[in-house]
């Protein structure tokens, strides 16, 4: 059996950017603070921490999810990442951390370091790089190999282009059919920042919820 198809579905637009929502810190209450308290810091409630690491070839939508998914807008082109990049994001429950590490070719060689130590990996493929597909497959299979009971979401971004692969294809040529059945692995449709007008993103709202399923 291969891996759990997630069909996807529009998201409602929403203020709050990350649909785990938005949580409030308690703030210290209006007015001068007692004198005897005055340099004392409100006590925060401690959140445990669930980690997710952010892996792809370059290019491939990395970035632009994690702007996306702490309600910035997607930047004009593609600006490499030079190393790491992370977001923290708050749910009632617990604080997620989003790694990305750059997908250039020197830098996969570091994804390794740190498939072990995280909670989910999300590998983000370009649906419509075709030529650069079977890289992709041979870095994800190295990154399953290396932690076999790891969560895996596989990511099959810019769905919006017209020559954007479908899902059956990706799945296969991903080599995801072969996938050991007791393995958890998702592969979900998205478009994270369309191009044109006229195509809503179908994916970043999606993976979030699969994420807090897994991180819970
Ligand atoms: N058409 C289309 N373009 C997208 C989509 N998502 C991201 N992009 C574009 O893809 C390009 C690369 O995005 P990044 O997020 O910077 O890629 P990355 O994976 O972080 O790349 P590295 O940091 O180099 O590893 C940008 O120009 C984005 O606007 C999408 O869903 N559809
Ligand atoms: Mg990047």
């Amino acid at each position: 059996m291969g891996p759990a198809l997630v069909q996807p579905r529009l998201p409602a637009p929403a203020q709050c950017a990350w649909p785990g929502g938005c949580r409030e810190r308690p703030r210290p209450p209006p007015g001068p603070a007692p004198e005897d308290e005055e340099d004392e810091e409100p006590a925060l409630e401690e959140l445990e921490q669930r980690e997710v690491l952010v892996l792809g070839l370059d290019g491939s939508g990395k970035s632009t999810f994690l702007r996306v998914l702490s309600g910035k807008p997607p930047l004009e082109g593609h600006i490499p990442t030079w190393g790491f990049n992370s977001v923290r994001l708050p749910t009632k429950d617990f604080e997620v951390d989003l790694l990305e590490i750059g997908g250039s070719q020197n830098l996969r060689f570091y994804w390794k370091e740190f498939v072990n130590e995280v909670d989910v990996l999300v590998f983000m493929v370009d649906s419509a790089d075709r030529l650069r597909l079977p890289w992709a497959r041979q870095e994800l299979h190295k990154l399953l190999d290396k932690d076999p009971d790891l969560p895996v979401v596989v990511v099959a971004n810019k769905q919006d282009l017209s020559e954007a692969m479908s899902m059956v294809e990706l799945q296969q040529e991903l080599g995801l059919q072969a996938i050991d059945s007791q393995r958890e692995v998702f592969l979900v449709a998205a478009s994270i920042a369309p191009a044109g007008p006229g195509f809503e993103d179908p994916g970043s709202v999606q993976i979030w919820k699969l994420l807090l399923e897994l991180l819970s």
